[in-house]
């Protein structure tokens, strides 16, 4: 039997709906596309049949229907690691926690959560227009410094050498995504990368433009690096997040990014919108 957890932990709003999301668990598919922009919702759940839900506060908007007769939830997360941790505990708790008696339900639910993002690649041959799907996701921000954590001697090893590469004072976290997401989602045009999650877009990931990044060689750095044939390849801001949490909570999940700057070459895409809806449409067709 598990505990009560207090109001103060979980917060339900009045309508019973959960505190940031905003959302009851019946308006909830156990399939999810999420994205960064909450004006992207909109842009996948026009391809729906059909729209049987919107909510929406911060910037988590949620809209919920059917494509080709599956049910799914679009939804935003804005952007950053620290919304990824919000996000991912509140989505868990709308089908692992029964709201009224606040206790962790004895039967775990398994949600399938695919993140459909932009991205920056660190390698001259994954020009910008690609899509990446992440087979594994390295984190630069501290998020897991504050969750007890287990991963595999290959995540511990990858932690071990990028923190060795930037001389961080801290470790970084290392988790694969899943391979049941990946089977399914990567195919056709999706190439397999690694991708490194960072608690910024300027500095941290090496651009400067007025202040002075304290790794100004981070692209060098983490694109030279090689454990045991093990090699990065783009940049963005959530999927770390996503697969550490994602493992600790017990979800499928799986990050797609759609590469819209090539930070070698210096190009970024005429049309990013163009690009997002080629993996929009590809997502939509396998998930
Ligand atoms: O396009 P989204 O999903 O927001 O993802 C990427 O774009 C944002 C930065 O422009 C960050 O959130 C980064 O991860
Ligand atoms: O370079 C990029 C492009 C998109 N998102 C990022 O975080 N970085």
């Amino acid at each position: 039997m598990s505990n009560v957890i207090p109001a103060s932990e979980l917060i339900i709003n009045p309508d019973g709906s959960i505190y940031h999301l905003n959302l009851k668990p019946e308006f909830l598919a156990s399939s999810v596309i999420t994205v960064g922009d909450p004006e992207r919702v909109a842009s996948i759940s026009k391809y729906f049949d059909e729209i049987e839900a919107k909510v929406a506060k911060r910037e988590f908007v949620t809209h919920t229907g059917t494509y080709k007769g599956k049910r799914l939830s679009v939804m935003s997360t804005g952007m950053g690691t620290d919304n990824i941790e919000i996000f991912l505990t509140e989505l868990d708790a709308l089908v692992n926690i029964d709201l009224q008696t606040r206790k962790v339900k004895d039967k775990h639910t398994i949600l399938n959560i695919v993140r459909v993002g932009t991205s920056g690649s660190m390698r001259e041959e994954i020009p910008a227009g690609a899509l990446v799907a992440s087979e594994y996701g390295v984190g630069l921000d501290t998020l897991m410094q504050y969750y007890v954590t287990e991963s595999t001697s290959k995540e511990k090893e990858v932690a071990k050498g990028v923190q060795e590469a930037l001389r961080l004072h801290f470790t970084p976290y290392c988790f694969h995504g899943s391979e049941i997401l990946l089977d399914r989602l990567c195919k056709g045009e999706i190439i397999k990368g690694n991708t490194v999650t960072c608690p910024g877009f300027f500095g941290p990931q090496g651009r400067e433009v007025r202040l002075k990044p304290a790794i100004p060689d981070i692209i060098e750095r983490l694109a030279g690096l090689d454990v045991d044939g093990f090699r990065l390849t783009n940049f963005e801001m959530e999927t770390a997040g996503y697969y550490a949490m994602g493992k600790m909570l017990g979800h499928e999940v799986l990050s797609l990014n759609a590469i819209v700057a090539n930070r070698i070459t210096k190009e970024f895409v005429d049309d990013p919108a163009a690009v997002v809806d080629r993996l929009i449409l590809h997502t939509l067709e396998h998930i």
